[in-house]
């Protein structure tokens, strides 16, 4: 079931097309990977999904409601966002991981349930009361991906979540975030450069070029049957070895 559509996208700056979709969408319980090169419009695109900025046509329909200014607010907090830096506050990591539910006006101890939960599930239980400027990058993308499933989200997005982390920790924190997010309702739209990644997180893949979506579909099928060259282009950078 989709709970995210984009319709009609178009996304025009000084003149240039930036993004032409007519339907891109996300799908509960599913991770959706999108790739495609610098520049293609990955960025673009999920800003606009996750309603950060405003397409110049088109509409985001957020479980049948199309998003307007009157509903912007209330539909943003049902999203989330990882982003490739981990963006923390200078507090404690239990301070960082409550600081959403605080401004969504929870309960104190649902707040506290919720931060001890996900302190618990991301296995970082040890750091919470420490300040989070002496964390590593890893253990602060942790907090950051507490902070973010500790909402509920019903829609996240991983922005490169895992650059920039040496490969054990990034190999680690993959497996661990595919163990949380799968077999959950979140429909997660995921933007990596890195195609290995692909076979453990995502269901599904899309692929954008120059602001289109040229080709969708599992990882499987697109690898075996790639629309056209620059598909094949880019997956020639998946090993063969994830996709079976
Ligand atoms: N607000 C804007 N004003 C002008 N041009 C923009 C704006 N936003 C994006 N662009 C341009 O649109 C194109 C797509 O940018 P976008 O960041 O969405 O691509 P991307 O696929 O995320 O790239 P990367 O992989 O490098 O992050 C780029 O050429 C960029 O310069």
């Amino acid at each position: 079931m989709s709970i995210l559509v984009a319709e009609d996208i178009t996304f025009i700056k000084n003149g240039r097309t930036i993004l032409d979709i007519d339907h891109f969408s996300l799908n509960e319980g599913e991770v959706t990977a999108l790739i495609g090169v610098n520049g293609a419009g990955k960025t673009s695109l999920m800003q606009i999904l996750a309603l950060l900025q405003q397409p110049t046509s088109g509409r985001v329909v957020f479980q049948g409601k199309i998003a307007n200014k009157k509903n912007l607010r209330e539909l943003r907090h049902r999203m989330a966002f990882v982003f490739q830096q981990p963006l923390l506050l200078d507090m404690t990591v239990r301070q960082n991981i409550a600081m959403g539910l605080r401004i969504r006006k929870l309960a104190k101890q649902e707040i506290e349930g919720r931060v001890n939960l996900w302190l618990e599930k991301l296995g970082i239980s040890h750091l919470a009361d420490g300040p989070v400027r002496f964390l590593s990058g890893g253990e602060a993308q942790r907090v950051s991906i507490a902070r973010a499933l500790a909402l509920q989200p019903e829609v996240l997005f991983l922005d490169e979540p895992f650059t920039g982390l040496d490969s054990p920790t990034r190999g680690q924190l993959l497996l661990d975030i595919a163990g949380l997010l799968h077999g959950t309702k979140i429909a997660t739209l995921f933007v990596t450069h890195d195609y290995a990644e692909i076979p453990h997180l995502a269901h599904r893949l899309s692929v954008l070029d120059q602001g289109r979506v040229i080709q969708t579909g599992t990882p499987e099928e697109i690898y075996q049957n790639p629309s056209n060259q620059v598909v094949v282009r880019l997956l020639q950078w998946i090993p063969m070895k994830h996709i079976s």
